[in-house]
């Protein structure tokens, strides 16, 4: 599939001053500012393609914010190049913004003492959308969202869930191509959370290319079909969710209530994560080793057991090995 994004080396350095402590270094530093240098994307390179959602990770303080803001054309970059759809997001900024859409989850786009109906009238009129096309999106929006009700009160009285709903029709009204997403869901109840995302897939599924920033990994599991992780403005993976979900190896994680405790766990090709008590156990099971099946039929032999669930390694184990694992090359 086509090339829809292309970042080439791109770097953000951010000059930052280093303040002295006590008073004799807060008078040298009115005079004599040292320069302390912040390197907050550090030669990241990625594309995305077209039609795809993009998740991209990383720890706080990662770049995450700052790759989005350099993409959006809202910040400089320091050097490399960022191509979108044939863009340089900094250059030809009117044409460009009518290519986009972005909802960053910390700020609002709606003004905040009319309706976001009226919000989402002017956008109409600054992005040249015709009658017919605002009425029928629109309408199609609201009814998926079921916003309804609420688009007739004044932003500031809404709540979050409602806001954000509000905040993506708006981004959406003159159908953007390629929608950026920083924390879309932050804050969000989980009925809220699961709205934002089956409104992100239906508009995915309309060929919207999504490139989403989260510390939300239910998002990355649901929706990304790539992800990107950045840690200390490094690119640390890049590659498809199926291919994130294997970095560990094969493995499923097995909780156990046992009847009896066991003296030890020594059976081949699994190992003991972690002891809650005597008799609550949780193993790993590495199924290039050991089949499910042979598990399950070696785990009888040894051990009785009240109860047992089985389960994918969870995300943030995962990713967390990843985090530290960059850490200690
Ligand atoms: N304007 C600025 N001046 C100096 N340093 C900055 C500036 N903006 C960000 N930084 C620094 O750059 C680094 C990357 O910040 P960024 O906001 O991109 O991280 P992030 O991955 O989005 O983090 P979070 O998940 O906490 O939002 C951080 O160390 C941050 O302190």
């Amino acid at each position: 599939m086509a090339n829809i994004i292309t970042v080439e080396h791109l770097i953000k350095k951010y000059e930052t001053y280093k303040k002295g402590s006590g008073f004799k270094e807060n008078l040298k530093s009115l005079f004599f500012r040292e320069k302390v240098p912040v390197m907050a994307v550090n030669d990241i390179s990625f594309e995305v393609k077209k039609g795809d959602i993009i998740g991209i990770l990383g720890p706080n303080g990662a770049g995450k914010s700052t790759t989005i803001k350099m993409l959006t054309g809202t910040l400089y970059p320091t050097s490399g190049t960022i191509d979108v759809m044939g863009y340089n997001p900094t250059k030809n900024r009117k044409s460009y913004v009518h290519q986009i859409g972005a909802v960053f989850g910390q700020k609002s786009q709606l003004i905040w003492d009319i309706p976001p109906i009226d919000s989402f009238r002017m956008n109409k009129a600054i992005y040249g959308v015709s009658n017919k096309d605002y009425d029928e999106r629109i309408n199609r929006m609201a009814k998926l969202f079921e916003v309804e009700d609420f688009i007739t009160r004044p932003t500031r009285v809404l709540s979050l869930g409602e806001r954000m709903k509000c905040e993506f029709i708006m981004a959406m009204i003159h159908q953007p191509k390629v929608v950026f997403l920083d924390e879309p869901t932050i804050g969000l109840d989980v009925i809220a959370k699961q709205n934002i995302r089956e409104f992100i897939k239906e508009m995915n599924q309309e060929g919207t290319t999504f490139i989403l920033t989260t510390h939300d990994l239910e998002d990355v599991e649901q929706l990304a079909r790539d992800v990107i992780i950045i840690n200390h403005g490094e690119k640390v993976f890049d590659d498809s969710i199926e291919n994130l979900r294997k970095v560990l190896g094969a493995k499923k994680i097995v909780q156990l209530t046992l009847q009896r405790p066991l003296k030890q766990w020594d059976i081949e090709g699994s190992s003991l994560l972690d002891k809650e008590s005597e008799l609550n156990i949780t193993v790993s099971v590495d199924l290039d080793q050991i089949s499910i099946t042979d598990f399950m039929a070696r785990l009888s032999d040894k051990c009785a057991f009240s109860d047992i669930s089985i389960k994918e390694m969870p995300m943030e184990t995962i990713i967390t090995h990843i985090y530290q694992s960059k850490k200690e090359e």
